[in-house]
């Protein structure tokens, strides 16, 4: 992995300061997306009222801030910047928003554009796109004539594989769009990459983000695309969080959806550092560190807690428990491994654990996992692999198709993000012992066995001890 001194790793000019999180919408000023297609006098069935567009209208304000520590962290709850401000314009019922006259502002039927909920109003696309679950179109038309899709691709890392990267390369790509996050409905107005964390953990209290209401989030995270474009939900957490395939699943159906999935995976005790590493950091709103365990005690806690969410599995694969019931009641990991998840770093390391219940649901053979190690040594053909996947090129003379040429795909993926800074590993290091290492390696040595069965394609040689 790139914590491996022998790996060679591409220069890293772009490193953006700690606390820079890849969920700030941070947009490539010098690059602009073609215009996704305006509502067509054809492509429109009727008005329908969308009480998203007065959400997309009504942003907080105090969440734009690119400082703001927020990726990978949501479990916490606290401190949440855009939270406050967004509960008290749904208390005040500010503007007719979607959780305006009790209805949730989704129209029942977006296809047929019955009318549901608050003020604004917006016309449906007709049958472009594919349908949802229950029948919906899976494009509409916003109330200002946008055509909006809904996501088709879930790139869910886990984080710390190189995540950002990956995410930020493949925004230069003029055909990818990406869902905002419900908590930033400013968001959907911008380009660029962002975290979205439409299908992961509801704020504790918050009756605006109880479960169940993802179909909502969804409906006002949409970004301006057409029926052709890529829309990608980008949320590293997703893969740990054993609700969410199932979210998504009532949404869209299962491996019959068309949907794709994209997964970044790192050698795993590199991985479990790099996760120990990040999390090592004073959080000021919390007064405290987010993680203050030693890696020795994260490696033995978080050892024991995964294994016994492995004895559960076991033991729900030998009395056929159906996956909802295993995933969601006897086997959820919360009940196993830390919570937040985010500070489970030997857990989230477990990748067969977690791709079990997507692939069960969704099918193997619509998911591309792409090994961190291969990003450092080829990120021009991981790319290009990642984008024959999602059905794009990388270059193209139709400039809503790809870049002109390769010299700018070479730039761009010369970029990687989210390095721990040589600093932080100095202060650190002392913990990051041979041995330390050696252990975890062999630890996860049965996993990656898994794995490898599981994913049916051979892991990177360097993952083995
Ligand atoms: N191109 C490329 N090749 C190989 N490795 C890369 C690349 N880009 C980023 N990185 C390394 O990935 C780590 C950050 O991963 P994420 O962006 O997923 O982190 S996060 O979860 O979004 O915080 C982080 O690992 P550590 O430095 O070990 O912490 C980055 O150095």
């Amino acid at each position: 992995g790139p914590s491996d001194p022998a790996t060679p790793m591409p220069p890293m000019p772009a490193t953006p300061p700690d606390d820079l999180d890849s969920g700030g919408g941070v947009a490539d000023p010098g690059r602009e997306k073609p215009a996704p297609p305006a509502a067509s006098a054809s492509g429109v069935a009727r008005r329908v009222e969308l009480a998203a567009a007065a959400v997309a209208g009504r942003g907080s304000s105090s969440s734009s801030s690119s400082s703001a520590s927020y990726s990978d962290n949501h479990e916490s709850r606290q401190g949440f910047d855009g939270q406050q401000s967004w509960r008290r314009e749904q208390e005040e019922g500010g503007g007719g928003g979607w959780a305006g006259g009790g209805d949730s502002g989704v129209p029942e039927d977006l296809s047929a554009g019955r009318a549901a909920g608050g003020g604004a109003t917006g016309v449906v696309a007709e049958g472009e796109g594919g349908k949802l679950r229950d029948g919906r179109n899976r494009c509409f038309v916003g109330a200002e004539g946008d055509h909006r899709c809904y996501p088709t691709v879930f790139f869910f890392g886990t984080s710390k594989c190189g995540t950002t990267s990956l995410a930020r390369w493949l925004d230069h790509h003029p055909a990818t769009h990406w869902v905002a996050n419900p908590r930033r409905p400013h968001q959907i107005e911008e380009t660029g990459v962002k975290e979205a964390h439409v299908f992961d953990d509801p704020p504790k209290g918050d009756p605006a983000f109880e479960e169940g209401m993802h179909h909502e989030k969804l409906f006002i995270t949409t970004p301006k695309s057409g029926a052709e474009d890529v829309v990608i939900d980008y949320t590293p957490h997703y893969i740990a969080v054993a609700e969410t395939p199932h979210r998504i699943a009532d949404i869209y159906g299962g491996r019959e959806s068309g949907l794709k999935f994209i997964v970044t995976l790192r050698e795993p005790a590199g991985r479990a550092i790099s996760s120990w590493e990040f999390k090592n950091e004073y959080n000021p709103k919390k007064g405290r560190r987010e993680e203050s365990r030693s890696l020795a005690k994260t490696i033995e806690d978080g050892g024991r807690r995964a294994m016994k969410l492995h004895a559960c599995l076991a033991l729900a694969k030998s009395k056929a428990v159906s996956p909802r019931d295993r995933d969601l009641k006897l086997c959820n990991p919360r009940k196993f491994l830390e919570v937040p998840l985010y500070v489970s770093h030997v857990g989230k390391s477990m990748y067969a654990l977690q791709l079990e219940r997507w692939f069960d649901l969704f099918g193997r053979e619509n998911f591309k996992v792409v090994f961190t190690d291969d990003m450092a040594v080829d990120p021009v053909g991981v790319l290009e692999d990642v984008l024959h996947f999602l059905g794009l090129e990388l270059t193209s003379e139709d400039e809503s198709k790809g870049l002109p040429d390769m010299k700018g795909w070479k730039k761009i993926t010369g970029m990687a993000y989210n390095k721990t800074k040589s600093k932080k590993k100095d202060e650190l290091g002392d913990q990051v012992t041979d041995e330390v290492k050696e252990g975890l390696r062999k630890f996860f040595e049965p996993h990656n066995e898994a794995l490898e069965e599981i994913l049916g394609q051979p892991l990177p040689e360097a993952w083995g001890s």
